[in-house]
């Protein structure tokens, strides 16, 4: 069906910001309300974070009718939520091409606009940044305020508190808007979020008199009736945040981040007479005026392509369960024979499968909130206790506990069981999201396994191997999306420990694949074998312990080895090619190639576009395969 376009006359004559400071407040409202549909309308033919945006529409406008962006330096926490926002800021004519190859980032991005002075993608960085803008402006760098927008979820990640700490030490101006939506990607979790509840539960616990005092007078006589209302308004309003002010903030709230009458005169007053760090305690509903997103258990957070007028989504058939759910589905059945198993995420309990394994097990089960670092801690705790926690984490989000990992699970030997989902590149979130470097910061620690699977049969043997290895921690990464299709065993086998596989005898060369690039393998193989050069292909498995006499076995039996895996360099191929040097393999002249992801970041595109682009498809490693034997090419068989 044909995207119908909704009218949008004001939204029209919006280019950029400057332009909504010639509009009324009347007109403000009705430009939120185009707004909101164009999101809509937009994110129907591109997929992406519908909820987060939808809910932050008003907001969007009001933050850019009152400050001066992009002097004025407006950071979005994740920044999921920013679609309004590029549509505002000159992107418009590009907002159908979000998240596509070549199109538009779904995250702020400082190479896409001025008006994206940081990016962001994981969470609870943006008052730490708008800190920085602020103190730069401070000391003669760029002038303008710094205004953080951070979720409720985001906000009870460690680093945003220690941004406040840090902030109310240094009383500088600072604007911190608390889009409290009582929502994060699951529904919030921990003593915050029932804080917050209080919040505009309880009775006021403080009077706001001295916010609101003198205010109207600063204003535009023609803001002024305005003001008057959100004056009143602020003198009667519940008022609290005990937590904030201790921290040096000045509280304001809660507001209805709805509500522009509301939201326009308090951010001018506050724009015109904050002379420290404030922070703005707005109420908003995730997936606002679309009842599609509204009604949906996650708000609409994100979506494939979908039917405006129904909500209903375009989703491809798939034809193997997802890499995911066999992650679950195979701790699950271990858990059911292994009381000791415990399932920790840091609040991605669907994207990381453990929703499923909570239903079974909900005592065992943790989400710990947005505290990646806490979770690798917490993990590490449970497992010094006696317990087997399996802590689930998407590898780019596992980058943020890496010093507990070395500190607290590694160097103590505990054994921690990680269960690395996203690793490898992932398609529209792009580079932010993608899982490049978990091999590379894992397989250098003492003591530490480092598994990946070739297929989702693989996967449940690796579920089960961590399961018995109890000697020291242990790692096991998979991809976003489907499995190959493969059988799957009822149950896991242990694997051995530092132990690979050959899948297929062949001469000249062997390639050594790890992890689910392992299919482009086979097919390279099969289009070489087709032709007289049939490889030998092996799956890796281990990339620490490495499977030393396999790989010495096939340095000896061919001309050359080609390794390849999903993630940078510095990982698995680094540690053969380091085996290889210390073995004196190079000294008599063994051809070695190492396929890794290139030392770049890559943008949003399909994952199989981004591995193209990365030269590692099958006809890739082909070319690699005569390329090394030093063959131009090879015809097809009769
Ligand atoms: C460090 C990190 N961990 C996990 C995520 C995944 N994630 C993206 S959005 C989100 C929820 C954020 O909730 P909130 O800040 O309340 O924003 P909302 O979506 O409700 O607007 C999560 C967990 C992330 N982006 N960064
Ligand atoms: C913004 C964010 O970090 C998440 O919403 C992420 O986009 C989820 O990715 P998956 O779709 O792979 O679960
Ligand atoms: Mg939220």
């Amino acid at each position: 069906m044909a995207e119908t376009r909704p009218a949008t006359p004001l939204l029209d004559r919006v280019h950029s910001p400057s332009d909504l400071k010639g509009l009324s407040d009347r007109e403000l409202h009705q430009l939120a309300d185009e707004l909101r549909a164009e999101t809509i309308s937009a994110v129907s033919v591109t997929g992406g974070h519908l909820g987060a945006g939808l809910g932050v529409v008003e907001l969007t406008v009001a933050l850019h009718a009152v400050f001066d962006t992009p002097r004025d330096k407006l950071i979005w926490d994740v920044s999921h939520q920013c679609y309004p926002h590029k549509i505002l800021t000159g992107r418009r004519d590009r907002i159908r091409t979000l998240r596509m190859e070549g199109g538009l980032s779904g995250f702020t991005k400082r190479s896409e606009s001025p008006f994206d002075p940081f990016g962001a993608a994981h969470s609870s960085t943006s008052i730490s940044a708008a800190l920085g803008f602020a103190m730069a402006a401070d000391l003669g760098g760029d002038p303008g305020d710094g205004i953080a927008v951070i979720g409720d979820g985001s906000m009870s990640a460690g680093m945003a508190f220690e941004a406040m700490n840090n902030a109310g030490a240094l009383k500088k101006r600072l604007f911190v808007v608390l889009n409290d939506n009582e929502m994060s990607i699951a529904p919030p979790v921990g003593a915050l979020s029932s804080y917050l509840s209080r919040l505009y539960a309880e009775t006021p616990v403080q009077d706001l008199k001295e916010v609101a005092k003198g205010f109207v007078s600063l204003l535009p006589s023609a803001l002024q009736e305005g003001a008057k209302r959100a004056k009143d308004m602020l003198k009667g309003m519940a008022i609290g945040g005990t937590l904030f002010e201790a921290l040096g903030f000045t509280y304001i709230g809660p507001i209805d981040g709805h509500d522009l009458d509301q939201l326009l005169p308090i951010l001018r007053t506050l724009k015109a007479r904050a002379t420290g760090p404030v922070l703005i305690h707005v109420l908003t509903k995730k997936g606002k005026g679309y009842g599609p997103a509204e009604n949906s258990p996650d708000r609409g957070h994100a979506r494939a392509k979908f039917d405006v007028i129904t909500g209903e989504q375009k989703k491809t058939p798939s034809n193997a369960p997802s890499y995911t759910k066999v992650f679950a589905e195979s701790l699950i059945r271990e858990a059911e024979r292994d009381d000791k198993i415990v399932g920790i995420t840091a609040a991605m309990p669907d994207g990381t499968g453990l929703d499923l394994f909570a239903r079974h097990f909900p005592r065992r089960t943790f989400d710990v909130g947005i505290a990646e670092q806490h979770a690798v801690t917490f993990a590490a705790g449970l497992a010094a206790g006696g317990m087997k926690p399996f802590c689930a984490l998407y590898s780019t989000f596992l980058q943020r506990g890496y010093d507990q990992v070395v500190h607290d699970v590694a160097i103590q030997r505990l054994p921690v069981r990680f269960a690395i989902d996203r690793a490898g590149l992932v398609g529209a979130d792009g580079a932010t999201h993608a899982g490049s470097f978990d091999i590379g910061f894992l397989a250098n620690l003492p003591g530490m396994v480092v598994m990946a699977a070739a297929d989702e049969a693989e996967l449940r043997h690796m579920v089960a191997t961590a399961v018995a290895h109890d000697e020291g921690p242990i790692a096991f990464r998979f991809p976003r999306g489907e499995g190959m299709g493969v059988e799957l065993p009822a149950d896991g086998t242990p694997l051995q420990i530092g132990k690979g596989r050959i899948l297929r005898e062949g001469a000249r060369v062997a390639i050594l694949s790890f992890g689910t690039r392992m299919a482009e393998v086979l097919k390279a193989a099969e289009s070489l074998s087709a032709r007289g050069l049939a490889p030998t292909v092996a799956d890796a498995r281990f990339a620490k312990p490495l499977d030393r006499d396999l790989i010495l076995r096939l340095c000896r039996e061919h001309e050359a080895l080609i390794c390849v895996e999903e993630g940078a360099v510095g990982g698995f191929g680094s540690h053969v090619a380091q085996l290889l040097a210390d073995e004196g393999v190079f000294d008599r002249g063994f051809k070695f190639r190492s396929m890794v992801l290139p030392d770049t970041f890559i943008d949003q595109a399909s994952p199989e576009a981004m591995y193209s682009i990365a030269g590692m498809d099958a006809p890739q490693i082909e070319a690699k395969v005569l390329n090394v034997l030093g063959i131009a090419s090879i015809p097809q068989r009769a």
